[in-house]
């Protein structure tokens, strides 16, 4: 992870200077007579948190499973740094930097925090016999995972031994959000964070999504929760009938005006002054 400059104006700066780090143009997904995805457009830039909001069916998750190679668009392009990039798998998107924490969480309840934060990419002892054979390094593994989870500031877990079973709902969403911040070295993806969790342990993950950003790597967020979603967005993607209809400054729009333009009561157009997000091509 690296430090950068983050939040809202760092957010409006980067628009006039900087490359979106992913970027999707015109993407296009059907499944059967059903268009999911109509031509969808989403940048995000350096330092931000980027909420994608819209009703049900608005294609967000076709978006975001776009963008995570968890499906092939029929057509557009997905940009890494400026760079078109296939992602025809979720190993390829994580190859290209891009960690996803979906809905399931995908932990494995009866395997202890290090091993679930190593899943996939277990650290091996060094020796003569390939990568696969040789023994793992579960005292690296602890020690890498105490780290992490440390400099998230993920206070709630002290050992990183405990089975995952054993933990809370947000406390598992933490795993997951550290698992991804561990390895996703450009973006993370996160769907729903908070959806399964009660009030303080949605607090906290909004307050680790934050510290995702703060400490480097830009967040998009999938949220049905629109006080979460003004409350930690440094903007808001607003998706509708499988393509993106407005790109929002929380600052300056209320909810109820996003949750209009959102089910198609408002068009974007009518929106106050200062209500779209600066440099927003729609
Ligand atoms: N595997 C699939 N097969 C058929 N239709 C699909 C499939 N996946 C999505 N769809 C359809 O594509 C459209 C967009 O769905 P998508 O799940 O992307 O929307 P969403 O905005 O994430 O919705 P929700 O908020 O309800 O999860 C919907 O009409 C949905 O029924």
């Amino acid at each position: 992870m690296n430090q950068t400059t983050t939040g809202p104006a760092a957010t409006a700066a980067a628009h006039e200077s900087a490359e979106p780090v992913l970027a999707a143009r015109g993407l296009v997904k059907r499944y059967g007579s059903v268009t999911a995805l109509d031509g969808a457009d989403l940048e995000l830039y350096p330092g931000e948190i980027l909420a994608v909001i819209g009703d049900n069916g608005a294609g967000k998750s076709s978006l975001i499973k776009a963008l995570s190679g968890a499906i092939v668009p029929d057509a557009g392009e997905i940009l890494v740094d400026g760079c078109p990039v296939r992602l025809p798998t979720p190993i390829a998107a994580r190859d290209a930097g891009i960690e996803t924490v979906h809905q399931s969480l995908a932990v494995s309840p009866s395997l202890d925090i290090a091993t679930n934060l190593f899943l996939g990419r277990e650290l091996r002892r060094p020796g003569v016999l390939g990568s696969v054979l040789r023994m793992l390094d579960r005292p690296r593994m602890r020690a890498e995972a105490a780290r992490h989870l440390d400099e998230l500031g993920i206070k709630t877990i002290q050992n990183p031994n405990q089975a995952v079973e054993t933990l809370s709902g947000g406390q598992r969403q933490a795993v997951a959000v550290a698992r991804a911040a561990a390895f996703g070295n450009k973006v993370v993806i996160m769907d729903e964070p908070t959806a399964a969790l009660g009030v303080r342990e949605s607090r906290a993950v909004l307050d680790l999504i934050l510290r995702v950003r703060d400490s480097g790597l830009p967040v998009i967020l999938i949220s049905h929760n629109m006080p979460h979603v003004f409350e930690i967005a440094d903007r808001v993607h607003v998706q509708r009938l499988g393509r993106r209809v407005a790109t929002l400054d929380p600052s300056g729009c209320g909810m109820s005006d996003a949750v209009a333009v959102m089910t198609g009561a408002l068009d974007p157009a009518e929106l106050p002054e200062g209500a779209l997000a600066p440099g927003a091509a729609s």
